[in-house]
């Protein structure tokens, strides 16, 4: 029998008692045409030796949405054949022995509006720990509009967030404050002042400053407030600093949120580690209140970082941008952090287009249509620093954030200078952009020209001359070009 046709079994022999195969319970349908109002999942399986790629991947189907070992007679109480969701195609994964692309789609009736919880209790839930498979990720999804719509999205978006802090043509530029713990709050506002004061637009806690016994988070936002409003005068420009609300329970962010409003603050923080429902929570505070929500995606490597199992960051990118944050970390490409050139790209048009189209180059697999959702602003962080400023905007485009945490803090000549040395970077590269210089060959000349009057860059590009993060990328596209022969 060829592999590809429906073996599903009909009738009464479909619900006698015992075990059978998934792909015969009617989770392998490979004549299905998934409707506009599915959702698709995209998973890579890969099957424990000696089991069939076929029947693993309707197991994945199965496990993630109606089946169970064996087969039960309740199913004939419900519309099983719609509830059950449908693997319909299984590809080998280009140059990847023993993995295989699974598609699957799901019927929305499955789904609870406006829930992150739910699809991810159903598409990530007991399906990883099947015995059968070695391992399982899930790639990518394909969100219908009919759902998308349910989501609030990002709360405040690009567009208004760059007309609240009047900031156009560039990107931002912000810095986490280090050293990531230990400091007082006294200290701690120093370091925001002095880092906003010298030109960047936004400072931001690390992921890991809460409320801890040498800061207290009222202590933190008071210092912090106190330096972002002096940094205001100072400057004559809007600045502003995350705070990050993350905590124990519900109660206690929404807590930190008021006070932060309270004290004038435009934007708070949260990290990814606080989970899906606290992360929508909070994101419907953030539109009610005016807010800017920055997400830090803390803890995201654990099961993001390796490609054959856990669940791809485009994913969670999808998830975060229905869910409603503002900012999302989403890889530099160049700093400390894993970032692929081509994945993170595939991450940034999940963040700021308005249509996906399919682009297996950048790991994109399905077009997504984002249905007027608000645009998510990407946040580029982690080692970077003033001398790869032409190959950041080459690579992350303009609606950005750079930020530079040890590469302001770390500055010989202070934090001030640090952040000076980042702006007048910033400015001379998009300068040259805008005359239509080639401005990523050209760039180590433009920075050394910029140098010349602007002692804190020389002081930069001098220290930071030789640091760079060239190692081998653990999540890169699978595509494989078909060889052609040109004419
Ligand atoms: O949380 C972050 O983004 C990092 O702590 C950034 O710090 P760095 O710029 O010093 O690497
Ligand atoms: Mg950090």
């Amino acid at each position: 029998m060829n592999e590809h046709a429906s073996i599903t079994i009909r009738g009464k022999d479909r619900y006698k008692s015992g075990v059978m195969e998934y792909k015969k319970m009617g989770y392998w349908e490979p004549d299905y045409v998934p409707k506009d109002t599915d959702i698709i999942a995209l998973f890579r399986v890969t099957p424990q030796d000696g089991v069939d790629p076929i029947e693993a991947s309707a197991a994945v189907a199965g496990e993630s949405s109606t089946a169970t070992w064996t087969v039960v007679w309740t199913d004939r109480l419900t519309a099983a054949e719609k509830y059950r969701a449908k693997c319909f195609r299984v590809d080998p994964v280009p140059n990847s022995p023993g993995q295989y692309f699974a598609y699957i789609a799901y019927d929305l009736d499955l789904f609870e509006n406006g829930s992150i919880a739910n699809l991810s209790a159903s598409i990530i839930g007991n399906v990883f720990g099947f015995k059968p498979l070695k391992a399982l990720r899930l790639e990518d999804m394909r969100l219908p509009v009919a759902y998308v719509k349910t989501f609030q999205g990002p709360a405040t978006g690009i567009v208004v967030e760059r007309e609240r802090m009047d900031k156009f043509g560039r990107p931002l530029l912000g810095a986490t404050v280090k050293p990531k713990l230990g400091l007082s709050g006294r200290n701690y506002g120093r370091v925001v002042y002095e880092a906003l004061k010298g030109g960047l637009d936004f400072t931001k806690d690390d992921e890991n400053i809460n409320s801890q016994p040498f800061m207290h988070w009222r202590e933190r936002f008071l210092y912090c407030m106190e330096a972002v409003n002096k940094a205001q005068a100072a400057a004559g420009e809007i600045k502003g600093t995350y705070l990050n609300v993350t905590a124990g329970t519900m109660e206690d962010m929404y807590e930190r949120a008021e006070f932060a409003k309270q004290l004038g603050s435009v934007i708070i923080m949260i990290d990814l580690v606080i989970g899906y429902t606290a992360i929508q929570s909070m994101a419907k505070w953030a539109r009610k209140n005016d807010m800017i929500l920055h997400l830090h995606r803390a803890g995201h490597s654990t099961y993001t970082r390796q490609r054959n199992h856990g669940v791809s960051f485009r994913v969670i990118a999808k998830w975060m941008r229905l869910a409603g944050v503002d900012h999302i970390h989403a890889g530099t490409v160049v700093g400390k952090l894993e970032g692929d050139p081509a994945t993170t790209r595939g991450y940034y048009d999940i963040c700021r287009e308005d249509y996906n189209p399919m682009r297996l180059e950048h790991g994109v697999f399905f077009e997504q249509n984002w249905a007027s959702l608000n645009k998510m602003m990407p946040v580029a962080s982690g080692g970077i620093h003033a001398g790869q400023m032409h190959q950041l905007l080459d690579h992350l485009g303009e609606d950005v954030i750079l930020q530079f945490g040890g590469g302001t803090i770390g500055h010989p000549m202070g934090i001030q200078a640090g952040a000076t040395a980042n702006r007048v970077a910033l400015e001379a590269m998009i300068l040259a952009r805008n005359e239509g210089r080639d401005y990523l060959h050209e760039g180590e000349e433009i920075l050394a020209k910029a140098a010349m009057t602007c002692t804190p860059l020389k002081a930069a590009l001098e220290t930071w001359k030789n640091v760079t993060f060239n190692y081998e990328s653990t999540d890169m596209p699978d595509y494989a070009p078909t060889a052609s022969v040109s004419l």
